[in-house]
């Protein structure tokens, strides 16, 4: 058979560096069969893949001179002329580049998924070069060498001292990224999935079976040498949060970039990452600044990881996971329901920097860092994602004897909590799944999160109330019980009808009538008129006190009678709106005004729609003014609402007069902001379970067409010339042109300028 053409052009190429070709023929051979024939990475850089294996071919056989026994003949070589070279081999692994081209990040970390797709080198175990050894480093399976630290590109043999196995992957790739930057996330890529890297040029996919430790790391033979760091390893580096935010990262995954418009949230910067068991994480030897992360490939979880323009320090770039609430879009964009947790993966995305996408086949899943102020928000709160190194000389080190951490070095991904699919479909639902719609809240101004508290989505009674809910309680005259279907379209009035004076209160749509709503709005429009003063007030009297002030005054408010269990109509019934609970769109936003958080609607909401209710603990007014106490020495203070619309039926006992205190356990309601006069939500008392009027549900309707995106606000009634107020808003900030704060203030600087 005539020499082959590539064959003796390999030959030459190595005849000019003065390699003869009886050693480059059994390199080439091996090298053939590693790259299934594929000359084109053989040829690449003046065949550089084939110099450095001579060259470590040569090295073995001082060490092992009898270790190369099988003999190359002329045919095998011959053989190579007959493939294909335009069928490039895919152990060279591409990732998803600046194109935005998709990628199969997790075929990485799993060889099981994704298989067909990659087709792997016939490298054999007893193929792979001895330098396996912690003696001589290597890159294995997953690792891409050429650009690491100062490694330089070009052919440069006589530095080769490599296996074959690291050897012709970087010049593959056209989009090869300056040198000098690439090395941590193409290190990182061995054991840590990437979700949206950039090229990784030459990563090249063993089976894992048939490689002896796919995370065993070798310098590049051109890389300067750095005695500080372990010779058996290159560590991944990973970078600092804050060596992002100085701008000195190199290599940034497009998911680092903005999403969705909105500008990437400086990750949190943790110098010394303090683990759950105490240890402090400390800097590697040699790298203060440098933080190793080694992860099990099992871990499959896309975590970005970048490096310095050294390419030598770094850390994950941790993000709290509180940062995705902050963007509306983001939280969409999780689909958290019906979205990607319906295809068992859970997914947890920041915005654009942090991305942890945990396999469901992963029994350790890295988990994003929540921010603790949620922990009451949500069961995730305090968990993160702790990247950190292991120090040898703890006790700590003896993981890493751990096989799975035999070549380990550094950082270990220590699962802190392992979030479940309910979990990450709450991420941003703050009502953790207790309501019927999901209600997410964004921070577009601060870094604030929201108070922990706890929600729920019905009053629930704190101890002393007397809440009595029995059925035997509801009289006939308390219930609809002839009734059938939907009373509303009951030709006559229903008993829960009667109840609500003026018939029923909702029209079809289950909107309250607009004759209700402008007497209730008139009413909070002038509430001088409507306050109703008892002799022995609940409120005084709950303060135990010898010198007992006056009534300050209640205000008289009629109620409205839903239907309920003991009726007969059906739980369609349209009389039954505010038990049914929130079907709109909200969200708690941070307000840009002073206010805090408020709460707004997403959607255009008409006149009379049911919002929510004001939720909370049901205390006794002696409960409330005991925790008001307590408050005022911790410092918190209590988001208390008076249950008194009825108050003036005659004397309550203690535990009747009651109150919503949504300071700790309480819904949405309690983000929204006071309004002088013309706000946009008016509360209604409204019965639903029983018809003892000390007990009601407090519910808020729109006072008039409110638009998507608007506050919804509601007039706490506050009296700002009382000092004993019980809603505390000492100055008002809500921009009515009726503000009686304003009023107020004006006239006191008036005064203090007279002075
Ligand atoms: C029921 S909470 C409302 C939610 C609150 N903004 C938050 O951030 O949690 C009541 C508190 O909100 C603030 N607030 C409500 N309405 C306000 C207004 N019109 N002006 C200034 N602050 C207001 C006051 O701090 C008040 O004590």
């Amino acid at each position: 058979m005539a020499p082959n053409r590539k064959v003796q052009a390999a030959y030459r190429a190595m005849t000019d560096l003065g390699i003869s070709n009886i050693k480059v023929k059994p390199v080439l051979k091996k090298l053939l069969q590693l790259y299934d024939k594929n000359w084109e990475l053989i040829e690449e850089e003046n065949y550089r893949v084939l110099a450095d294996a001579i060259f470590e071919e040569e090295e073995n056989e001082v060490m092992e001179p009898k270790s190369r026994s099988k003999n190359y003949d002329e045919e095998d070589l011959e053989e190579a002329q007959t493939h294909d070279d335009s069928v490039r081999p895919l152990k060279r692994l591409r990732f998803r580049g600046q194109d935005g081209q998709a990628s199969q990040s997790h075929t990485i970390c799993n060889p099981t998924i994704g298989e067909s797709s990659l087709k792997r080198p016939k490298l054999e175990e007893d193929a792979l070069p001895e330098s396996c050894s912690p003696h001589k480093p290597q890159y294995t399976a997953v690792s891409s060498r050429s650009d690491v630290g100062h490694a330089r590109t070009e052919l440069h043999p006589v530095s080769a001292g490599h296996g074959i196995v690291d050897k012709g992957k970087q010049p593959m790739s056209p989009q090869i990224s300056p040198r000098g930057t690439r090395f941590v996330s193409e290190r990182a890529s061995l054991a840590v999935c990437i979700k949206e890297p950039r090229v990784e040029p030459g990563i090249m996919l063993f089976p894992k079976n048939k490689v002896p430790d796919t995370r065993a790391l070798i310098k590049p033979k051109d890389e300067p040498v750095d005695d500080e760091l372990p010779r058996y390893e290159i560590p991944i580096a990973v970078i600092r949060p804050d060596s992002l935010s100085k701008g000195d990262s190199s290599v940034k995954s497009d998911s680092t970039e903005k999403q969705d418009g909105h500008d990437a949230l400086e990750p949190q910067c943790r110098d010394e990452e303090v683990r759950a068991d105490g240890i402090q994480a400390s800097a590697i030897e040699g790298s203060p600044n440098c933080k190793v992360a080694t992860v099990p490939e099992e871990l499959c979880s896309n975590v970005e990881i970048a490096s310095s323009p050294l390419g030598e320090e770094g850390s994950v770039k941790e993000m709290p996971t509180v940062d995705i609430m902050k963007n509306a879009n983001v939280c969409d964009a999780l689909d958290v329901r019906g979205g990607k947790e319906d295809l068992g993966m859970p997914c947890c995305i920041s915005n654009g920097t942090l991305t942890v996408q945990c396999s469901t086949a992963l029994a350790e899943p890295l988990i994003p860092i929540l921010p603790h102020p949620l922990t009451a928000l949500d069961n995730c709160g305090q968990d993160t994602m702790k990247v950190m190194e292991s120090d040898p000389e703890t006790d700590d080190s003896k993981l890493l004897e751990d096989p799975e951490y035999a070549n380990s070095r550094g950082l270990l991904v220590v699962p802190q909590y392992q979030p479940t699919p309910d979990d990450l479909r709450f991420f941003n639902d703050i009502t953790k799944g207790e309501e019927r719609v999901r209600i997410t809240w964004v921070n577009e101004i601060n870094d604030e999160y929201p108070q922990p508290f706890h929600y729920i989505p019905q009053n629930l009674v704190f101890q002393d109330a007397y809440v009595n809910i029995s059925l035997s309680i509801i009289g006939e005259e308390d219930c609809c019980s002839t009734c059938l279907g939907n009373c509303l379209l009951s030709p006559t009035p229903c008993a829960c009808a009667y109840k609500t004076q003026g018939g029923f209160a909702y029209t079809s749509e289950g909107l309250v009538k607009e004759e209700f709503l402008e007497e209730y709005i008139a009413i909070s429009h002038s509430p001088q008129r409507h306050l109703f003063y008892c002799k022995d007030c609940p409120v005084e009297r709950s303060k135990n006190d010898d010198c007992l002030e006056p009534c300050k005054g209640h205000l008289k408010r009629k109620f409205i009678k839903e239907c309920w269990s003991k009726c007969g109509c059906n739980k369609h019934c349209g009389n039954r709106v505010v038990q049914r609970g929130i079907a709109c769109n909200l969200q708690v936003f941070y307000t840009s005004d002073g206010k805090g958080w408020g709460l707004r609607t997403l959607e255009e909401l008409p006149k009379g729609a049911f919002v929510c209710e004001f939720v909370g603990e049901v205390l006794t007014t002696r409960e409330l003014y005991e925790r008001n106490m307590q408050c005022t020495k911790s410092g918190k203070c209590t988001y208390p609402v008076l249950l008194d619309a009825n108050w003036i039926s005659g004397v309550l006992k203690d535990e009747e007069t009651l109150c919503l205190d949504a300071s700790s356990f309480s819904n949405v309601a309690r983000f929204i902001n006071h309004r002088c006069l013309d706000a946009n939500l008016i509360e209604i008392p409204v019965e639903v379970e029983t018809p003892a009027h000390h007990y009601y549900h407090l519910a808020f309707f729109t006072s008039r067409k409110v638009d998507a995106l608007e506050e919804l606000t509601w007039d706490y009634g506050i009296d700002f010339d009382d000092q004993d107020l019980l809603a505390k808003v000492s100055c008002c900030r809500c921009g009515s042109k009726f503000c009686r704060n304003m009023k107020r203030s004006s006239r006191s600087s008036r005064v203090a300028i007279a002075r």
